[in-house]
């Protein structure tokens, strides 16, 4: 860290009155040591930028007043948590440099005052605990952080409206006991009664507690009220109906004057408001490029482009997609990807075109419009689709940052890829998978070709897994136990092919995870991987099967071999012996706490 991080670093353990804590030798914190290199007290660095990841001060009996912005100096931090001390008071100060804080953890303190506003600026926030402390007033409108995965402020004295947020991920959501009040929002009982208690003023139907009628009308109002009332009625109703007969007048002798006008030009209408107008329309003419229909004429007849949500300020329209310069970036059993420039290069997008998948259009539209509702952080959530009988297109943002499988088997000079990120990789990824499974196992819907190419960083070199549930497994495929078709003839309601699918994202997860542990290269759906793996084992040369320079750089053989177990398990030749990702999703979690703790302490 350089010198100016350091000093708001010991600034900041400085306010937080530290000199009740015992601090040895070890503790650091102080301008002559360096928190990655000295280990400083409750300090995790990235090992290869040694920069401050994460700062665990629980239970230290800390107290004074924590100032915030003197620790978000540290613009790497991924992790702070300060659980369980006596600390008092927030110093907000610029908090917005936190920009890659994911875990921000200060409940069970004393902390008072009102939340700042910055906090609406931390965009990566997934995990958000400030329970059981004082914090009063109102929460600010935190709408804006869409991945928010936990938000747990009860037992606070906070008050307002309950805050906005976005629904759409929360798994944690808490805010009894305080002073909400107002309606609840609209979220489908997805949180337990107890989660909104010890708020009596709060209402709505999940609480069976009635929202007091907005009406104005009242039976103590005046007559005279009553009567202007009406008559204030009548006369904006004619008021309404004289300029509706004089816009329909002034359209009809616009119309006759001006030339009509290109139908499909709509861009600054909205994407959503675009996207229903086409839809509405039968058909619409675009002109043919080098992804687009097979068909050899120049202008060809297609249905339109449904868009789920627009990368660019403008609507994204299926001609300028079809227009714009594309890269052919792979061509697989299962299809091709293009990169598509549009804006000159300000929006890039990845365009998917599946071969051959014999699905109707109903099914797959109401496939993609499942898909775009079951949403999460590190999913991918496509941009629009398109769908004729010959074609299928699905439209993603493109990724810069590379897949997995580029950092796994990238060549030396790409950075270092440390056991800790790789482990924090597997958890995180284990985790999208087995919402998603939760989320869409009803509706059959598994990955179908869950490899480490389709998992890929983003902005925030936070992993997604793309091109979730555009393949389906060939039931008449005997083989079918790992390798994936898109012969699909709607066998979502088939409860074998179900069981199979979601299996076979078992096996998917379990070679992602040999290669995490090896760094070896996958050929053939992770076959030979897994034979060379088992063959190593069988010997008992185990180890051997680590890649090297994981050992070297220190990562602890034993939850090594504990992941390469999981590994082994999920690619088992019989789907019925792999594990379900829930638990598998446990147990990698409890790996990379271990880790993390074990990182923290040392
Ligand atoms: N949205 C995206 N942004 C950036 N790169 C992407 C994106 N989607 C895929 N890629 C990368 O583009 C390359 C080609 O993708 P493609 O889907 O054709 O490969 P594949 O996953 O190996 O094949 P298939 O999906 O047909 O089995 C892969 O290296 C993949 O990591």
């Amino acid at each position: 860290e350089n010198e100016e991080v350091k000093q708001s670093l010991v600034r900041f353990m400085d306010q937080l009155a530290a000199e009740n804590v015992k601090r040895d030798q070890s503790w650091g914190w102080n301008m002559t040591s360096d928190p990655c290199k000295d280990k400083w007290k409750g300090v995790s660095c990235d090992l290869r930028l040694q920069s401050v990841k994460k700062v665990v001060l629980d239970e230290l009996n800390l107290t004074g007043v924590l100032d915030i912005g003197s620790i978000c100096k540290a613009s790497s931090l991924f992790v702070f948590s300060l659980v369980k001390n006596d600390v008092v008071g927030l110093i907000s100060g610029e908090i917005g440099n936190c920009k890659r804080l994911t875990h921000l953890y200060l409940n069970g303190n004393k902390l008072s005052g009102h939340l700042p506003d910055s906090l609406t600026q931390l965009s990566s926030l997934k995990r958000f605990d400030i329970s059981n402390n004082n914090f009063s007033g109102k929460v600010p409108d935190l709408s804006r952080i869409s991945g928010l995965l936990t938000f747990l402020v009860q037992n606070n004295q906070l008050s307002g409206e309950i805050p906005k947020l976005d629904f759409s991920n929360l798994m944690q959501f808490n805010v009894s006991n305080n002073n909400f009040s107002g309606p609840l929002p609209d979220v489908k009982g997805r949180f337990s009664a107890e989660s909104w208690s010890g708020n009596p003023q709060l209402c709505g139907e999940s609480i069976s507690k009635a929202c007091p009628s907005t009406s104005p009308s009242s039976p103590s109002t005046p007559r005279s009220n009553d009567s202007s009332r009406k008559l204030f009625l009548i006369y904006s109703g004619y008021a309404v109906l004289g300029l509706i007969i004089l816009l329909v007048v002034a359209f009809i002798l616009v119309g006759e004057r001006k030339p009509r006008e290109d139908k499909t030009d709509v861009a600054g209408k909205g994407v959503y408001a675009y996207a229903s107008s086409i839809y509405d329309e039968s058909k619409i003419t675009v002109h043919k490029s080098e992804y687009s229909a097979s068909s050899d004429e120049s202008r060809v007849t297609m249905s339109p482009l449904v868009v789920l949500r627009s990368p660019t300020a403008l609507a994204l329209r299926f001609e300028d997609l079809l227009r714009a310069p594309a890269e052919l970036l792979g061509k697989g059993k299962h299809g091709s990807l293009y990169k598509v420039t549009l804006d000159n290069g300000a929006t890039t997008l990845a365009v998917k075109r599946i071969k051959d998948w014999r699905v109707t259009s109903r099914d797959f539209k109401r496939r993609m419009q499942r898909l775009h509702r079951a949403r999460h952080p590190n999913i991918l959530p496509s941009v629009a689709y398109y769908s004729s009988n010959q074609e299928k297109l699905v439209v993603y943002e493109y990724q810069p940052n590379g897949s997995l499988s580029r950092l796994i088997q990238g060549p030396e000079n790409v950075e270092a890829f440390e056991w800790g990120s790789r482990l924090n990789v597997a958890a995180t990824l284990a985790e999208a998978l087995a919402y998603m499974h939760e989320e869409l196992r009803e509706d059959g819907i598994a990955h179908g070709n869950l490899k480490s190419t389709n998992i890929l960083f983003n902005n925030n070199m936070d992993p997604c897994i793309t091109e979730y549930g555009l393949m389906v497994l060939d039931s008449k495929d005997p083989s079918s136990n790992n390798s994936q078709s898109n012969s699909f003839e709607n066998n979502d309601s088939d409860p074998a092919q179900v069981f199979r699918s979601f299996k076979a994202d078992i096996y998917g997860f379990g070679v992602i995870l040999l290669e995490l542990v090896t760094g070896k290269l996958v050929t053939n759906n992770g076959f030979e991987l897994v034979q060379w793996v088992n063959s190593v084992v069988r010997e008992e040369w185990t180890v051997e099967v680590f890649e090297r320079g994981l050992i070297l750089d220190g990562a602890s053989e034993e939850r090594l071999m504990i992941l390469l177990q999981i590994a082994l398990k999920c690619v088992n030749p019989n789907p019925y012996e792999r594990p379900d990702i829930n638990q598998v999703a446990l147990v990698i979690n409890a790996l990379k706490d271990e880790e993390d703790k074990s990182s923290f302490y040392q």
